[in-house]
């Protein structure tokens, strides 16, 4: 799987945790983006393909996804407790996240 296919995984399941109102369908979507997040992270976007593993650029880029899974885990920790809104809303903060790293890498 390339970071497209990743990403695509993201979305889909973005969209289940934001509208469902089942709480295992909520956790089931959230582990769904968290376990695409860490296969993005192992990976190189197209934008930066001529860098080194090691780049600044490439680093930044993996500490996106620390960033979107230590939020995915505040959400889940909400969902495990029956916190059905609660973990809604704070999925709906990981907004800011994409919409700071797609700027760079996108
Ligand atoms: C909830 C969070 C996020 C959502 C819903 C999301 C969604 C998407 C979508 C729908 C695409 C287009 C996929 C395609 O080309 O088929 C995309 C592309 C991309 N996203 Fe995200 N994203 C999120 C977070 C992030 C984060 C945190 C990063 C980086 C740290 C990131 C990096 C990228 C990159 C590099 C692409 C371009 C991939 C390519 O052209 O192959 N995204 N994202």
């Amino acid at each position: 799987k390339d970071v497209g296919d990743d990403m695509d995984i993201i979305a889909k399941n973005y969209k289940t945790v934001l509208s469902t109102k089942d709480a295992a369908e909520l956790k089931t979507s959230l582990s769904n983006m968290r376990e695409a997040a860490l296969d993005a992270q192992k990976g190189t976007p197209p934008k930066l393909e001529n860098e080194a593993a090691d780049s600044a650029n490439m680093k930044e880029y993996r500490h996106g996804f620390d960033i979107l899974v230590g939020q995915i885990d505040g959400a889940l920790k909400l969902a495990n407790e029956g916190k059905v809104q609660e973990a809604q809303a704070a999925a709906g903060e990981f907004k800011a996240t994409r919409d700071t790293y797609h700027k760079k890498f996108r």
